[in-house]
């Protein structure tokens, strides 16, 4: 069986209920599972002990009926216990967090294709890099200084983006796009076959670095920072993307507006059109995603290359609730 999860009751503290957090106390500290039983078995029949965590010194006493926590929690914490050679415990309660039902509603069916995605715009080319390009573009970023961000670092090419705007500061510009990201931008032509009007000369390149278990926000893309089209490369590590039709404000039906792609290392999307315009795109703060019937485990990092083209008039898209130029 599973260890249960168990967290902090949301209430107020001493809201009563039928699991004690309690620390100090476990086979890292000398005491075994069958003795911390005993010891609080005094105060009503023990349902479980279980490790709290991987430290061997906090377990979950849980209790069938909230009393018996209650009167445990009043007589054993920060007193030395007899049973348990005089050691002094400290304990709270805790709850069983609902870790099923979560997955159960939080989760999306994710694909590994773009076609399955049903989303008009949004284009997915497996192995578009080398490994051994992917090695060469690393090690190049690396080479260069990372601006760090509250939870990831980025680097920015041709003109900065602007996080607190969300947007392009148009008479700064950096500069041309870096020479290593040639072999790139000479392969992004390939994308006209999937569509046709996909903008192919691209002068803005943001790098970013997520560690393990660091995503993105959802956002759409401001558009009067950047043409149509938008493109993502991943290295070193996996993640999936999720989309959002936006303009669901349904709970109940939002997940039938709520799509997940998997975006391999050496893979490169292209979100255009209604993609790229209408739906907001964010990557869950996942360590591990379930992907069909595997599970896969996010990399050390997942470094991403996004090459947009810096708009210089309005956006005059079809998309007018979504557009800054336009509202
Ligand atoms: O990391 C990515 O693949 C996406 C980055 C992104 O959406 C952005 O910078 O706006
Ligand atoms: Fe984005």
């Amino acid at each position: 069986m599973g260890l249960p999860k168990f967290t902090r009751p949301k209430g107020h503290d001493d809201e009563l209920c039928c699991n004690l957090y309690v620390a100090n106390c476990g086979p890292a500290v000398g005491l075994t599972i069958d003795s911390i039983t005993s010891a609080f078995s005094k105060f009503g029949t023990v349902k479980g002990v279980y490790p709290a965590d991987e430290s061997g010194s906090r377990v979950i006493v849980s209790y069938y009926d909230e009393n018996s926590a209650q009167s445990a929690l009043k007589a054993l914490d920060r007193c030395p216990c007899p049973d348990l050679g005089g050691r002094s415990l400290h304990i709270r309660y805790s709850v069983q967090r609902p870790q099923l039902q979560v997955v159960a509603t939080d989760s999306v069916e994710v694909c590994l294709e773009a076609s399955e995605l049903n989303i008009p715009g949004i284009y997915l080319i497996h192995d578009f890099v080398s490994a051994q390009e992917e090695e060469q573009l690393l090690a190049a970023v690396d080479e260069r200084p990372w601006h760090s961000l509250a939870k990831r670092r980025v680097q920015h090419y041709g003109y900065e983006f602007c996080y607190d705007i969300r947007n392009v500061n148009t008479q700064h510009r950096l500069g041309n796009l870096p020479s290593f990201v040639d072999c790139i931008l000479e392969k992004i032509p390939v994308f006209k076959k999937l569509d046709e009007a996909a903008d192919v000369s691209l002068d803005q390149l943001t790098v970013n670095e997520y560690p393990t278990g660091v995503g993105l926000s959802p956002h759409i893309d401001t558009h009067s920072a950047f043409e149509g089209s938008i493109y993502s490369l991943s290295l070193s590590g996996p993640c999936i993307m999720e989309f959002r039709g936006s303009d669901d404000r349904d709970k109940e039906r939002s997940n039938s507006r709520r799509r997940a792609i998997y975006l391999p290392p050496r893979s490169m999307l292209l979100l255009s059109g209604e993609g790229r315009y209408a739906w907001q795109h964010y990557i869950p703060h996942h360590k591990v995603d379930k992907v069909k019937d595997t599970v896969i485990r996010r990399g050390s990092r997942r470094v991403s290359f996004t090459f947009r083209k810096v708009r210089k008039g309005p956006c005059q898209c079809d998309y007018s609730q979504f557009c800054d130029s336009q509202s």
